[in-house]
């Protein structure tokens, strides 16, 4: 055992020396130094066992016990006082002491359970503090925020990827309400939520059902979090720890996957999968409201020469251009789709074969009338389109399509640039004849 004895009383440093070589039956080594620079140099040198600190006055005794726990915070520190100096405790242990004793009342045992006792709680000290530095380490190298808020819910910890989340430091936001990071419209709510977990018996749990909440960076920005709860009891009253994930950019693409697989990546119409997920509902809307629905199937002219004149880059943009002038003239609820190469299908709720004709012969004329603009060259076009309204006994949506189809192969005989309806019993009727395109159509 090395034990280092500061103290600056020469006659209470002999007889403490005397009670500790006795305590240990001279099997210790006691090194007596009697100023604050002596023992730091001692420490240096070699490492005590145990430290006593009996320097006086007492104002020098704490700035020893400070200083030498700041430097060498491995070494267990016991203060000896004189009598009458047991309130001077507190202090002791604040500046780093792990155990205070009266000289006066200093006994064989007691020296030994005192050193026993400090040996032992500096290693538990160490290891506490190892363990805590530990957590901090990983509390700040999780790429998700964590975020800890006191019974007052004002925020206790905010860790690195919480300050790059909501870019706020640390510093300043620490004890500030935790609905400084939540929307303002949502904070009542929250604070019910937080309430309500810390009235609950669940120890952890995410947020809500989908564990997914709408939080507020500083420059004001809302934007999507998964969010875990959990609460400590403390004796200070509870703590509330949330980790928080920012979801944005998995919401971005969640929705950019869901964009593609319903859409047509070149014209951004939608694709034939979506149009029939959409007929479906329509179809069983139309049947309950007992409600018109037609389907116009439009095809482009000619459109192979354009593409071996001018490339498909040409007939590209000529694609993309038809799709535009469908949403000129189709209503916001109409849908259009393209099917196949210049296929396109036209979905058109609430309505009749006479207005589906109307608004297909508007189509045709529309389009006769646009010049697309390709490397300098003017690139015009025509439309064919087949109309057929969905019939009460059809199953899906593909038998309309197919009677619409048939209705444009009649127009893409009879001249093309024209609107065919599809009567019963498998008739075509031809709609406003080509010469008379943009004339007599009702315009719906
Ligand atoms: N630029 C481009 N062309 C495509 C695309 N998909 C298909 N095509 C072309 O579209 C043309 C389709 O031609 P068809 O419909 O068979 O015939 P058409 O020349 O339009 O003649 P009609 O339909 O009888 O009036 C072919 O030349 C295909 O190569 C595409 O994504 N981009």
């Amino acid at each position: 055992m090395h034990i280092l004895l500061l103290e600056n009383d020469p006659l209470d440093a002999t007889l403490t020396s005397v009670v500790l070589e006795k305590a240990y039956n001279r099997a210790v080594r006691i090194a007596r130094v009697s100023s604050l620079e002596q023992a730091l140099t001692a420490l240096r040198r070699e490492e005590a066992d145990v430290l006593f600190v009996a320097l006086q006055p007492a104002a020098l005794r704490l700035q020893a016990i400070r200083r030498i726990s700041h430097e060498r915070p491995a070494t267990p520190i016991i203060v000896l006082v004189g009598e009458g100096e047991d309130e001077s405790a507190p202090e002791a242990f604040a500046a780093g002491a792990v155990e205070f004793l009266v000289k006066s009342q200093i006994t064989i045992n007691w020296i030994r359970r005192a050193i026993n006792f400090a040996i032992h709680r500096k290693r538990m000290l160490e290891d506490l503090r190892a363990t805590s530095n530990h957590i901090h380490n990983i509390i700040n190298l999780s790429p998700d925020a964590i975020v800890s808020a006191d019974a007052r819910q004002n925020i206790a910890l905010f860790n690195v990827a919480a300050e790059e989340m909501f870019g706020y430091a640390a510093k300043d936001v620490l004890g500030k309400p935790l609905t400084l990071l939540i929307p303002e419209a949502l904070r009542a709510a929250h604070v019910g939520h937080v309430q309500r977990f810390a009235e609950g018996p669940a120890i952890s749990r995410r947020m809500n059902e989908r564990g997914e909440l709408q939080c507020l960076r500083s420059n004001g920005e809302v934007f999507p979090a998964e969010i875990a709860i959990s609460r400590l009891q403390t004796p200070d009253g509870p703590i509330f720890t949330a980790i928080i994930r920012d979801v944005t950019e998995r919401k971005r693409v969640e929705a950019q996957l869901l964009d593609l697989a319903m859409t047509d990546p070149l014209t951004g119409a939608a694709n034939r999968r979506h149009l029939f997920e959409v007929a479906e509902l329509e179809i069983k809307r139309a049947r309950r409201y007992g409600r018109p629905l037609s389907v116009l199937a439009l095809d482009i002219d000619n459109f192979k020469p354009i593409n071996d004149a001018c490339g498909h880059a040409a007939g590209d943009q000529v694609l993309l251009r038809l799709t535009v002038a469908c949403h000129e003239v189709l209503r916001e609820y109409d849908m259009i789709a393209r099917i196949g190469g210049d296929e396109f299908v036209a979905l058109l709720p609430e309505t009749d074969e006479r207005r589906a004709q109307a608004l297909a012969q508007r189509l045709v004329d529309h389009i006769a009338k646009i010049r697309v603009r390709f490397q300098g060259k003017e690139l015009q076009t025509t439309i064919s389109i087949g109309c057929s309204v969905v019939a009460d006994d059809d199953t899906s949506i593909a038998e309309a399509i197919e009677r619409a189809d048939q209705a444009l192969l009649q127009a893409k005989r009879d001249g093309r640039n024209r609107v065919v309806t599809y009567a019963q019993r498998g008739q075509t009727r031809a709609g406003t004849p080509p010469a008379a395109a943009g004339t007599g159509a009702d315009k719906g």
